[in-house]
């Protein structure tokens, strides 16, 4: 009886449902002490990095992969049966990495860019400023003399949410939570043209459209969709040039990407991104840029179905993938991030963020793993 249950469960489960379950983060409860990590097999997951290193030492490739030398300043790997796909290792410099980590810590998650955050708090201003400070966000129902950064209430948030310092004693009966836990819950922030997430209230309920570790609907909610009306910033000029470089590679001669959304995606320890497609955008021809940055994660790349099994591969910090054509109606997730010394492979952030001015940085990029993904809209 036992065993027909488990074969009906095992069999609804999806291609890319098992290679999840494959990589995802499972500890060992078994071991009485510090909790460790279940140990997983990477001997199928394909390394872009050590297929270069060994193609530059004796000019090998694996079968079906393809490096396409003439269409880009840095080798552009792509897959024979992955159309328009393309793997672009170590195509950020460090200064870059370094840059793209800050900027998606400070200024990217400022207001009027949303953030997972506002449907509960409202627009927060300088959250990593204030978890370095060691301030708490406090829910506004009674005078707080201390109190500093207004939030202003929007989008259904009919409270008031402040930055307090710590250790106030008039907060005790506020609801409040400290800026540190903010930042570690940090999950998306949007730049660009703005997401209408407002779909997702329910009554004066939020449910909160979490990206992260829940997973996403299979197909992306369909109501879901930018909304021009949004008050926005256009994406950072920097940011724009350089996904316009690194665009060229999945776009005929001629046609330019023109970046004008990109979701900043935040994983902590454990943290995955649910199997899904991105087809919110007009123009499927053009490529998704996606920048890594940080800790190792494992990328699941699936085909037009599920049922599909999808690829796993690295992405290292400096990673760019685009997906442009086909690929970008193939079903891809992020199952595992790595933040063990061994496995993160963060070496080169640690000695370029080693300035005590950085440290702030340094400790949440030993921890994370950041993803830029930058799209043309219309
Ligand atoms: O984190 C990644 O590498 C992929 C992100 C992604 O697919 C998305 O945000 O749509
Ligand atoms: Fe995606």
């Amino acid at each position: 009886m036992y065993g027909s249950e488990k074969l009906t469960d095992e069999s609804e489960r999806t291609a890319f449902r098992k290679a999840e379950k494959k990589y995802k983060l499972y500890f060992d409860n078994a071991s009485k002490k510090k909790k460790q990590p279940k140990p997983v097999d990477l001997s199928e997951v394909l390394d872009f990095r050590a297929i270069l290193d060994c193609h530059m030492r004796d000019g090998e490739l694996p079968p079906a992969v393809t490096l396409l030398e003439e269409k880009f300043s840095c080798p552009v790997f792509s897959l024979e049966n992955r159309p328009d796909f393309y793997f672009i290792p170590g195509a950020l410099s460090v200064e870059e990495q370094c840059r793209l980590i800050k900027e998606s810590l400070t200024d990217f998650p400022q207001p009027p860019n949303r953030t997972n955050h506002n449907a509960i708090y409202g627009p927060i201003q300088d959250l990593f400023i204030a978890a370095k400070e060691g301030k708490v966000l406090v829910e506004n129902n009674a005078t707080i003399s201390s109190s500093e950064s207004k939030s202003d209430v929007s989008n259904g948030v009919d409270k008031e949410w402040k930055f307090s310092l710590d250790n106030v004693e008039s907060l005790r009966h506020c609801r409040s939570i400290s800026s540190s836990t903010l930042l570690r819950k940090l999950r998306w922030s949007t730049l660009g043209l703005q997401f209408d997430w407002s779909k997702f209230f329910i009554g004066r309920t939020p449910r909160i459209p979490e990206r992260l570790s829940l997973g996403i609907p299979a197909q992306r909610n369909s109501q879901r969709n930018y909304d021009v009306s949004l008050p926005h910033n256009k994406i950072p000029i920097a940011l724009c040039e350089l996904a316009k470089t690194l665009a060229k590679p999945a776009l005929p001669v001629g046609v330019e990407f023109q970046p004008e959304g990109a979701i900043v995606n935040y994983f902590g320890l454990g943290d995955t991104l649910g199997g899904h497609l991105d087809d919110m955008e007009a123009d499927w021809s053009k490529p998704i840029v996606s920048l890594s940055l940080g800790c190792k994660a494992i990328f699941l790349l699936g085909g037009k179905s599920r049922e599909d099994p999808p690829l796993a591969m690295f992405l290292r910090s400096g990673d760019v993938v685009l997906m442009a054509g086909e690929a970008r109606e193939c079903f891809h997730g992020v199952p595992r991030i790595f933040t063990d010394k061994e496995h993160a492979e963060i070496a080169h952030l640690e000695a370029h963020l080693s300035h005590e001015d950085d440290v702030s940085f340094l400790k949440y990029i030993q921890t994370s793993r950041i993803n830029i993904n930058i799209r043309q809209v219309f």
